[in-house]
């Protein structure tokens, strides 16, 4: 499944000629207008500056448009009453650029934070905490603080945040910006193993190498407006089908063939 124009019938996030400007400031964002299926991974990218920040923000609610619709599980994110947002952010994991760890909490505490606001038990999920934080290599740090840590290692503590709770939509801005290039493919496999369990993924990155890691549509921001590159295996899908088509009609219009007895 793929970022496209108004594909889904029950999409998880629909853009619908969505603008967005910062106060009296120049629109950043131009006629978006897109779906993101249920249990979809699409990549973001764009030069510096080009709204992608922006653009996750509208779809985690933390921001709401100019312009235009944007809609989450359904409901206008611009109508929705301040009440219900908490259960809404529940359901999605962000990765921010900055990370916004808890200073005054250990790497252990950060990471169970959003099952302790779920309600759940430590003694239920501190073996999946401490197994989530020795797959993203940070096993033996879990009592350090965060200021303590390396930014790379901030960023795997907030990563191993956003995917705990198994959200079920997740947003990365740039989730490998500080890691070396073997700790970002190991995490890019932690978010297809979260996508495989059936949540819906978005990765804002500059790094092109990842991109290529996987499969999936490309969404680009450039000058506000967006572009839609879907997947190798769908362009290819869509070539052969193109192709065939092109074959019958090549067939169609040959004439018949004498030894079968047709006019
Ligand atoms: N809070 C804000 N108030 C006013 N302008 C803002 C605000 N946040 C972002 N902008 C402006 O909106 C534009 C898009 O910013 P945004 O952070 O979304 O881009 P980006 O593509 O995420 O950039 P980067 O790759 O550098 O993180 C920029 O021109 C930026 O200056």
């Amino acid at each position: 499944m793929t970022a496209s124009p108004h594909s889904d019938p029950e999409p998880v996030v629909r853009f619908d000629n969505v603008g967005m400007r910062y106060g009296r400031g120049p629109e950043i964002l131009r006629d978006l207008s897109f779906d993101l299926p249920r249990g979809s991974f699409q990549f973001l990218t764009g030069p510096s500056g080009a709204g992608k920040t922006s653009l996750l923000k509208l779809i985690y609610l933390a921001a709401k448009p100019s312009r235009g619709l944007v809609s989450f599980f359904g409901r206008d994110t611009a109508t929705l009453p301040r009440r219900d947002l908490p259960d809404l952010r529940r359901r999605i994991g962000v990765v921010f650029q900055e990370f916004r760890l808890l200073n005054h909490l250990s790497v252990f505490d950060n990471v169970a934070l959003p099952l302790r606001v779920a309600g759940k038990k430590r003694s239920d999920y501190a073996e999946d905490v401490a197994e989530l934080l020795a797959w993203v290599g940070l096993g033996d740090r879990m009592s350090a603080l965060p200021p303590t840590l390396s930014g790379g290692e901030q960023q795997r503590v907030a990563i191993a945040r956003a995917v705990v709770g198994q959200p079920e939509i997740l947003i990365a801005d740039e989730p490998t910006g500080n890691v070396d290039p073997e700790m970002g493919m190991r995490l890019l496999r932690l978010f297809a193993e979260l996508n495989k369990l059936g949540t819906t993924i978005v990765i804002a990155t500059h790094d092109l190498q990842l991109v290529r890691m996987v499969d999936a549509p490309v969404m680009t921001l450039s000058n506000g407006h967006l572009h839609i590159r879907p997947s190798r295996g769908r362009r290819q899908r869509e070539a052969d089908q193109r192709e065939a088509e092109g074959r019958e009609a090549l067939d169609a219009m040959s004439p018949p063939d004498p030894e079968s007895g047709d006019e």
